[in-house]
């Protein structure tokens, strides 16, 4: 059975993170939450979060579900590239998103958050869409909520079309024509070592000159900003006045009143361009005249990062087939 849910921006000034409604147990419970293809981890604020680090976040309550399942002798332990994390235990339960349902899926529920998920009221937990490897359940790794509704799916494929400042979709087991213009342009994944990585094939700023390169990177839908190469950024805010490359801030700001070009990214013989407003991100604070860039920089990373700036941008094809592949189309 194929499915769609809405994925929703948790804040109306800016695109920080998208959440999206599920059902778990019996009878259903609703939360809120990030669908991340940046990991592969489902966990939950739960009743098993000590209450001094819930605030205002839906939990599940195993307890009192019919179909929960405790995974004996089960933990897990997730750091995120921000630095946030969270720990717990392992249920099994009916998990439904938009009409698809896995029974017995692997919920992990929360015995421990950081501060940054405790801050964020919005988010009630994340469902990683990245590769099963890179689940941290201990000792058995589990299955993605994706990897275990495929064979159930029309086609064993979801689509992101998240947008700006606005609700988009998550699109399980099939590609609605309806949702891009023009052709579909699809890019091997290097599945190695659970992320959805795959190759740009370049860049241009503006309506300046293409730059053929090959990057290499991740799509991320669980990370709000853009991480590039740091002579990408570079020739990019190069190109705004008074944008500075800020360690006050950790990363490029810019005057909010300063105009900005687009920027466009290769894939394969096509293109993605992603409007200059996504990449003015956000003022610093309410009311500040500097404004945070949505393009940065990935040289301490390790790895480049698609995130939301870049993936608003376009309509994202996730082929789980065998090998897997990612689709780019403009919309
Ligand atoms: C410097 C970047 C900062 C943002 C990082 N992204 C994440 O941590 C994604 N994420 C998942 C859950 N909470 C956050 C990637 C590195």
């Amino acid at each position: 059975e194929n499915g769609s849910a809405a994925a929703i921006p948790i804040d109306p000034r800016f695109d920080i993170a998208y959440v999206t409604p599920v059902t778990i147990g019996t009878p259903p419970q609703t939360l809120y939450l990030d669908f991340d293809t940046g990991s592969s981890d489902l966990w939950v604020f739960s009743s098993h979060t000590p209450e001094s680090q819930v605030r205002g976040q839906r939990i599940y309550s195993p307890e009192k579900s019919s179909t929960a399942k405790l995974l004996a002798g089960h933990t897990w332990s997730i750091l995120y590239g921000d630095g946030s994390g969270s720990l717990g235990n392992v249920y099994t339960d009916n998990f439904t998103v938009g009409g698809v349902t896995v029974t017995s899926q692997a919920v992990q529920t929360a015995q421990q958050v950081s501060y940054s998920f405790t801050s964020q009221s919005e988010i009630h937990g994340l469902v990683g869409l990245g590769f099963s490897t890179l689940n941290t359940v201990f000792p058995n790794g589990q299955l993605t909520f994706f990897d275990n509704a495929k064979s159930t799916l029309d086609s064993p494929v979801f689509t992101a079309d998240l947008k700006w400042k606005k609700e988009g979709t998550y699109d399980f087991g099939f590609i609605d024509e309806t949702k891009y213009t023009g052709e579909i342009t699809y890019l091997p994944v290097q599945t190695d070592p659970g992320y959805w990585t795959f190759t740009s094939s370049g860049y241009a700023v503006g309506d300046g000159a293409f730059h053929p390169a090959s990057i290499v990177g991740i799509a991320d839908t669980g990370t709000s900003l853009t991480y590039l190469p740091a002579e990408v950024v570079t020739s990019y805010w190069g190109q705004v006045d008074g944008a500075v490359d800020s360690d006050y801030y950790g990363g490029y700001v810019f005057p909010c009143s300063s105009k900005l070009p687009s920027f466009t990214f290769g894939v394969g013989p096509a293109n993605i361009t992603i409007p200059a407003s996504y990449i003015n991100y956000a003022q610093i604070t309410e009311g500040s005249p500097v404004c945070f860039g949505g393009l940065q920089s990935s040289s301490w990373l390790g790895v480049n990062i698609w995130g939301d700036v870049a993936l608003k941008a376009a309509f994202v094809v996730f082929n789980g087939a065998n090998p897997p592949t990612i689709g780019w189309a403009k919309k």
